[in-house]
């Protein structure tokens, strides 16, 4: 894996752990950050080693957004015309689960960004807000989207809206947040969901997540049948006879990924 700028790459075991490495701007997202974090994810998911990401920050904040002192100067033709923001696509697009690891500030597009990860465990500190209003722009990275089918349009439209802050509490109760654990728990927690992710069989894993994301985008009577023609598939895996095999013999399955 390259040397990074703005970002620590590392592997755990068959877990790709990136973190975000700017601490001076509180992890501000600008077009290095954008162009590294794609680099770093699309390097992890061509790897047949890892199975699974966690994306962290520092423990003051995951990230605080949008790098504010970059985009001041933008103008709309460079926006528009440079398809601004449009590279963080590609943390979406990344196949393998990425599990966010959100400790302090997760704010504009620091949200955002969690939110394009597959789930988040945020620590007792974590903070969510998308107070792009305050600066007088909106969500860019997904917000507006990501975040009412997360919370709903009410929870959605009051942050949104009014710019505040919700603590971690008000976050995992509103399902934004998988699970909180105390500051100290955060990485070991996420890294162990992620090695776990990643000890099971990949095709099941990645199809699991890829038919989990379609909900948000098809009909029920579409996605229930992806759902069924995905999973009928795995039944020509190897790690299919395997688990079942397993189960009935009551052993432990031995996954070949096959
Ligand atoms: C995706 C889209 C479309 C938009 C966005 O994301 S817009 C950005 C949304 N985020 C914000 O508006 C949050 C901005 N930051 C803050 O409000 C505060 O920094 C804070 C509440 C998160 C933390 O306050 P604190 O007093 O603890 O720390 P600061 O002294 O304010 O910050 C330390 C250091 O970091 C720089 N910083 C913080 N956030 C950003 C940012 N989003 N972009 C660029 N730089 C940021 C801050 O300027 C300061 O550095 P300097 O002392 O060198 O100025």
């Amino acid at each position: 894996m390259a040397d990074f700028e703005t970002l620590l790459t590392e592997t755990r075991g068959n877990v790709g752990l990136i973190t975000l490495n700017r601490p001076k701007a509180l992890n501000a997202l600008n077009s290095t950050v954008m162009r590294e974090l794609s680099e770093a994810l699309k390097a992890f998911d061509s790897d047949p080693s890892i199975g699974a990401v966690v994306l962290a920050g520092s423990e003051k904040a995951f990230a605080a957004g949008a790098d504010i002192k970059e985009m001041q100067a933008v103008d709309f033709v460079d926006a528009f015309v440079g398809d601004f923001l449009g590279g963080w696509e590609a943390v979406a697009a990344t196949r393998k689960p990425i599990v966010a690891a959100v400790s302090g500030y997760a704010l504009g597009g620091g949200c955002e960004l969690a939110m394009m990860c597959d789930f988040i465990i945020a620590s007792e500190t974590a903070k969510f807000g998308q107070p792009e209003i305050t600066l007088g722009v909106i969500p860019g990275m997904g917000g507006s989207q990501r975040l009412a089918r997360a919370v709903g349009k009410a929870k959605a439209m009051d942050l949104v809206l009014t710019g505040r802050m919700m603590d971690a509490a008000e976050a995992e109760r509103a399902g934004l947040v998988a699970r909180i654990v105390a500051p100290e728990r955060l990485l070991d927690e996420a890294l162990e969901a992620a090695a776990k992710i990643a000890s099971f069989p990949r095709a099941a894993v990645l199809m699991a997540k890829e038919a989990v994301n379609r909900a948000d985008e098809v009909t029920l009577a579409e996605g229930l049948r992806l759902e069924r023609r995905l999973f009928q598939s795995l039944f020509a895996t190897q790690d299919q006879k395997e688990g079942m095999s397993a189960f009935v013999e009551k052993r432990k399955p031995s996954f070949t990924n096959r």
